[in-house]
């Protein structure tokens, strides 16, 4: 029986985001990607009389290859990257919005996290968890575990087993948390961050990584951090995250623990913890010192609007840090955060660029280069939450675009579906896929971002593989 050929070309449009500032919109684009995943070529512009002759001069015969091609409203853009997430808290999502932090995390957060002690409670909660992750499109997430080891193996197994690319990080915290849900030495934790590293390690495809993921400077004490940063010096390559200066009462605690740091930042740089892949979710009061040594570290800041309006920590300067090359990517840091959906952190990243743009005291520089106290502009929120956000995670060579080489961790978006109001009207009147043109194609774009939801994301892949979406192939 002849092989099924597992090569694919897709014909339609393509969407995005190929820096801060610009967009890359080609409504015929003809798109080759291997068998292994791995996007082979891109042509921008076929004309539909071309597409064999097109296929041909690129080696492949449209025999061989499983050709899909889009239909009107359709396009392929990368996955979303979520660069902060818990999966142990969606059970929360929407609870707690009464709280500000530390309240939150003593009444809310902690008392739900300690329930994945038992397995068999945590291979419910993050089967479904990552399912809803990767149907809302996100290809590559972040995520923090509770600190019970075979729960966050349990993580890791279904991230493996359901081929989202991820970060797993156990989480450490061995002090101010509660009695019954914290690490009873650094010892014990460090012990069971080193066994989770090589478990995940073990784990045959490398689409699933360790992350170092001290809960927040509060939660660990100086022995633990000392020891998480020689854990860190080992593996100079691995990422790490935690949380920074999101909130006033926890900045000012953080001050009173470690009284020898000028800043919260300086805290994490003191035990060897701010570099490369350092993920630093929040950022929202981070003052200027801070910023510089965390650009002069090549860290980067997950920025979580929702999380960060729904707890009222404040807003993020994002446009600050972009302006000073600061990385950015976006977190939906569920349940601070209320939405699974990267879609919803887009949003809110708008809207929170607006505010501080409306209450700034002053009128906007006036280059053009700056994003300061302006609103961020449409290539920005694509950017920070595909190409940013895998750059934060040292992943910028691998995916974030849809471009030869890297692999293929795509969604397929169709704004006929669900809840996108308006576009179909054109359809009867007989737009199709060749009037899809640039600026119609844009225009859908903002659409699917700002009214869009995981009814629209069709088909999601991760390196080639299917792995969600509203519709399946
Ligand atoms: N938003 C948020 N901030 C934190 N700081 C320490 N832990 C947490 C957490 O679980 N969520
Ligand atoms: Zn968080």
């Amino acid at each position: 029986m002849a092989q099924r050929p597992t090569r694919r070309v897709f014909y339609g449009s393509l969407v995005h985001a190929t820096s801060l500032r610009h967009i890359q919109a080609c409504p015929r684009a003809l798109i080759g990607v291997s068998d292994d995943g791995v996007i082979d070529w891109v042509l921008d512009d076929v004309d539909s009389a071309s597409i064999q002759d097109a296929m041909i001069s690129k080696g492949w015969q449209i025999e061989d290859v499983d050709f899909i091609e889009l239909g009107f409203g359709q396009w392929i853009m990368p996955g979303f990257v979520d660069t902060h997430t818990h999966a142990p808290q969606y059970p929360n999502m929407g609870i707690g919005g009464q709280y500000e932090l530390l309240d939150w995390l003593k009444n809310v957060t902690f008392p739900t996290e300690a329930k994945f002690e038992d397995v068999e409670y945590a291979k419910k909660a993050y089967t479904s968890v990552v399912q809803r992750v990767l149907d809302c499109g996100t290809t590559t997430c972040c995520y923090y575990a509770t600190l019970h080891l075979q729960a966050t193996r349990v993580l890791a197994d279904i991230c493996h087993a359901k081929g989202q690319r991820a970060f797993i990080g156990k989480c450490n915290m061995d002090r101010h948390a509660s009695e019954t849900y914290q690490e009873s030495s650094p010892a014990q934790s460090l012990a069971d961050t080193e066994t989770i590293i090589s478990y995940i390690g073990s784990l045959e495809d490398p689409l699933v990584q360790p992350i170092l993921t001290p809960r927040f400077a509060i939660a660990c004490c100086d022995d633990l951090l000392a020891g998480l940063g020689t854990i860190a010096s080992q593996h100079p390559d691995m990422a790490i995250q935690t949380h920074i200066s999101e909130n006033p009462s926890e900045i000012a605690f953080t001050g009173e623990l470690f009284p020898d740091c000028d800043t919260y930042a300086h805290v994490y740089d003191k035990f060897g913890l701010l570099r490369e892949k350092t993920i630093l979710a929040h950022g929202v009061h981070l003052k200027d010192d801070e910023l510089d040594l965390i650009k002069s570290r090549n860290a980067g800041i997950s920025h979580c609007p929702t999380s960060n309006f729904h707890l009222s920590s404040g807003i993020a300067n994002v446009a600050d840090m972009l302006d000073r090359g600061i990385k950015v990517g976006l977190g939906t840091d569920v349940s601070g955060g209320y939405s699974p959906s990267i879609l919803t952190a887009i949003q809110h990243a708008s809207i929170a660029s607006k505010v501080l743009a409306f209450q700034a005291s002053s009128p906007p520089d006036s280059s053009p280069s700056s994003f300061s106290q302006k609103q961020l502009p449409l290539s920005a929120l694509l950017y920070l939450a595909t190409l940013g956000g895998a750059d934060l995670c040292g992943l910028s060579s691998v995916i974030g675009t849809i471009t030869p080489g890297k692999q293929f961790d795509a969604i397929l978006v169709d704004v006929t579906k669900g809840g996108v109001e308006g576009i179909w009207v054109e359809q009867e009147v007989g737009e199709e896929l060749g009037v899809q043109n640039k600026a119609r194609l844009l225009e859908m774009l903002e659409k699917f971002l700002f009214c869009g939801d995981s009814r629209n994301v069709r088909t999601v892949w991760v390196k080639g593989r299917v792995v969600g979406g509203a519709q399946k192939p």
